[in-house]
Order: structure tokens, then C-alpha cells, then sequence
């Protein structure tokens, strides 16, 4: 069915998007939001962000398909109500999402976190390489993403566990679930990689006492949302040397401001949320599914559910 989509975004092209729509489906006409006039002509909407002013004047909206795997950034209470929204979930995002948490995994197992700040200090201290036994590694958030990097992970070699709110079977990989098991996924491995969904039960999940009852020396990877991390408690343990590192791709404010405290950290890496990576060819077929199943009314494919927030 031919049909009007609004795209907004302000990291992600509207040009190729167009392209990469037309062509599959040139009967849809895909409208950044800054050339769009008469709003109500609009069926359904591409977005990392809503445009600014919101989607109110949108009125004919049937669908809303997110940018990203996360919705936070679309600030749910302020969509349209009864508008279906959906995730972003494509191979291209889930391979990028694995390659940044393997690198960085890998950039604190074999210490070049420490390599680098030796070399900046002209310093040669000889260490003997680690194993992957004595380097465990446990994933927070076991969806898609989640469980594909924890796949990835064992593959490699490293003994991995995970934790999710409710149980996920996953061949090969410890698991914990729920919040009575917390503590013992807490002690079960060196690196914490967060790839959970941002919501009122996983908001501020990395704070003073949980990572503070993880082994000393463990290192943090969060590529979730920069709400789970209670930043100055990081700051506070890495100080304190309990923490030896972190790779941080998102930030409770981005742009994180030019005098943020991790700046001032060399235990801290951080990257300007570039972990996952959308491309318009690879997710394309996906959108237009969705955007035929909203006008058609059917469910649409990575519904999220409002009531627990992903
Ligand atoms: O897909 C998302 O939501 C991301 O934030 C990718 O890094």
C-alpha cells in the first residue's frame, strides 16, 4: 500500500533512507521532518527522536518505527497514545553492537587499557599474558543483542555468564535471573557488559553497592543507556581502584559536557554512542514490514509493550 513516512533523526541520513525505501518500494514517500508540510498526510514514522514540537500534529500516524534497538530517546510519554511503537532489531545492528563489545572486552583482557596509559608515560612493564579462564565475563540484558554477544563471547573462549530479569535459556552460558539472583551474577565474573533496556527496574542498576560487590579489578562495558550507570559511584570506585576500568558508549548526557568528570579518568574510555550501527540497505525491508502491518493493523514486529517500558 503506497503511503507517506516522517523520518527524524539527527544522526542518520535522510537521503539514503529515501533511497534505500525507493528501492524496494517506490510507492513510499519518505519525508524528513523539516520539509514536511500538511502533518496529517502522514501514515507512519521513522525516528531517533521526535522533531521538535513533537508528534501531536502527526494525527494520522498508524505506526511508529524506532532508529535503534532502545526507545528511550523517544521519551515515551510524550508519543502519540495507542500509536504502536517498535524496536529497531537487524542483523547489521546486532553484528555492529557485537563487534564493539567483543573490542572492548578484549582491549581490558589483555590490558591495553593499561598499555596505553604505560606507553603515554614512557614506561616498559613486562606482563604475562592472561588466560580467558581467569577472565569471566557476565552480560547484563539477555535479548537479541545480549545474547548474541554472549554467544560471541564463548565462542572466543571466555567462560560467560548473563542475567535477565526473567529466565532466558542460552546453550553454553551461566544464567541468573531476577533480582534474588543478582548478587550471585555480580560475583561471577571480571568484565560487566550492560546491553539492558532502560526502564524503572534497570534505571541506576550499576551503582556503589552492585559494583562495588563485584570482584576488585572488574571493568564495566555499558552500551545500554547511559541512565543504568550512577556515574559519580563509578567515578567513586575507579578512584578508588575497585573498578580498573570502564568502556562507556553512552552517557546520562550526550554530548556529554566538555568538563564531565570521566574525562579527567584514564581508567575511563568513553565513545560517543556509536556502538550500534543502523544502515538503511540492511534494515530497510524490516521498516517496510512494519510499516505495511500498521496499516494493515496487524501487530508489529519488535512491539514494544508500554507497561514494562521496551
Ligand atoms: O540501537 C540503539 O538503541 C542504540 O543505542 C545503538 O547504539
Amino acid at each position: 500500500m503506497a503511503g507517506k513516512i516522517l523520518f527524524s533523526s539527527d544522526i542518520d541520513d535522510p537521503a539514503a533512507w529515501a533511497a534505500a525505501l525507493r528501492a524496494l518500494r517506490p510507492d513510499l514517500e519518505l519525508v524528513d521532518w523539516r520539509a514536511a508540510a500538511e502533518p496529517e498526510a502522514f501514515d507512519f514514522a521513522l525516528l531517533w527522536k521526535p522533531p521538535p514540537g513533537g508528534l501531536g500534529p502527526y494525527r494520522n500516524l498508524k505506526g511508529i518505527q524506532s532508529l535503534g534497538a532502545g526507545i528511550n530517546q523517544l521519551d515515551l510519554g510524550t508519543l502519540p497514545p495507542g500509536v504502536p511503537l517498535a524496536r529497531l532489531i537487524d542483523p547489521h545492528l546486532t553484528e555492529t553492537m557485537v563487534d564493539y563489545a567483543v573490542t572492548a572486552v578484549y582491549r581490558h583482557f589483555r590490558g591495553f587499557d593499561r598499555f596505553e596509559r604505560q606507553t603515554r608515560a614512557r614506561r616498559w612493564a613486562y606482563e604475562a599474558p592472561p588466560a580467558k579462564a581467569d577472565f569471566p565475563v557476565g552480560i547484563l540484558g539477555l535479548g537479541v543483542l545480549g545474547g548474541a554477544i554472549a554467544q560471541r563471547l564463548r565462542t572466543l573462549g571466555f567462560p560467560v555468564s548473563g542475567w535477565s530479569r526473567s529466565p532466558r535459556p542460552l546453550d553454553g552460558i551461566t544464567l541468573f535471573a531476577g533480582p534474588d539472583e543478582f548478587p550471585a551474577f555480580l560475583a561471577s565474573a571480571r568484565a560487566f557488559v550492560c546491553v539492558l533496556a532502560l526502564t524503572e527496574h534497570t534505571a541506576g542498576i550499576l551503582n556503589r553497592e552492585t559494583m562495588g560487590a563485584m570482584p576488585p579489578g572488574s571493568v564495566i562495558v555499558n552500551m545500554g543507556r547511559g541512565g543504568h550507570l550512577v556515574e559519580a559511584d563509578l567515578a567513586a570506585l575507579v578512584r578508588a581502584g575497585h573498578i580498573a576500568g570502564a568502556t562507556l558508549d553512552v552517557l546520562s548526557q550526550e554530548p556529554a559536557p566538555a568538563d564531565h568528570p570521566f574525562y579527567d579518568l584514564p581508567e575511563i574510555l568513553v565513545t560517543p554512542h556509536v556502538a550500534g550501527g543502523i544502515a538503511p540497505g540492511s534494515a530497510a525491508p524490516i521498516v517496510i514490514e512494519n510499516f505495511d502491518r500498521a496499516m494493515a493493523g496487524k501487530p508489529l514486529l519488535n512491539l514494544v509493550d508500554p507497561a514494562r517500558g521496551y
